[in-house]
């Protein structure tokens, strides 16, 4: 029991994947994390083949890669998980992941439902939370005001958020399920959902 509590010690805090509709605000409330818990969180950067949005940062957002290069290191088994979502390849990688681990921080990953359903035949252990938009017609306006996709794309991500919201009702598949109606409340929702997890690291932190 002993040896079981001390490798589970060793093997640092528990990852965090974010899940839930393109829109929903996720890396809204990923970005509040980040800034206001800074050598708490990590944010595990994916790799995608979509172009950078102004204001997206190489290296930052995503590694952004091109649709050779990452086929060619999903077939070398350089990724956790890899998917295809609106029409672009999107994948975690192991060095990635890796990175936020050997600096003992939480790791957190933004993925959609097939990347969830992917991490749950690996061994990372992660704590699964779905945020979700309070009806389709305010993901469609929020996704609108974005500005960031094409009228393709935003089908394409409307039509993924209906399967995305059926799904995060189902029992087991995530831990805690948090609307995102006003921000401040979805926020303090997640944080109290990782307090144990941020309490770890802080008092990790102090010794
Ligand atoms: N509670 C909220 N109320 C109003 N607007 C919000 C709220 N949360 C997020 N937004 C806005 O909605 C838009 C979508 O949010 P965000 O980009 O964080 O979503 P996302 O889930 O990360 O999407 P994607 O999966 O496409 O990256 C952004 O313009 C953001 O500012
Ligand atoms: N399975 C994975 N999904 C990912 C990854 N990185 C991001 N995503 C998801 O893609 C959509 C669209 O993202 P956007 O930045 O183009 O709006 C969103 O649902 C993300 O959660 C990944 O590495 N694997």
């Amino acid at each position: 029991m002993k040896d079981y509590n001390k490798e589970k010690a060793m093997a640092g805090p528990r990852p965090v994947v974010l899940s839930g509709p393109s829109g929903a605000g996720k890396s809204t409330l990923l970005k509040n994390l980040l800034k206001e818990y800074e050598g708490v969180f990590g944010f595990s950067v994916s790799h995608t083949t979509r172009s950078p949005r102004p204001g997206e940062e190489n290296g930052k957002d995503y590694h952004y890669v091109t649709r050779e290069y990452m086929q060619a290191s999903i077939d070398k088994g350089e990724f956790i998980e890899s998917a295809v979502f609106s029409g672009n390849m999107y994948g975690t990688s192991k060095a990635s992941v890796q990175a936020v681990k050997d600096k003992n921080l939480i790791c957190i990953l933004d993925i959609d439902m097939q990347g969830v359903r992917a991490v749950k035949t690996t061994d990372l252990n992660p704590i699964y939370i779905s945020i979700q938009p309070p009806s389709m017609n305010i993901l469609e306006k929020r996704l609108r005001d974005r500005n960031t996709e094409s009228e393709e794309s935003l089908q394409k991500r409307l039509d993924a958020a209906q399967v995305d919201m059926e799904i995060s009702k189902e029992p087991g598949i995530f831990d805690i399920v948090i609307v995102n109606d006003n921000l401040d409340d979805a926020y303090g929702k997640l944080k109290d959902a990782l307090i144990e997890e941020i309490k770890k690291v802080q008092k990790n932190n102090l010794s």
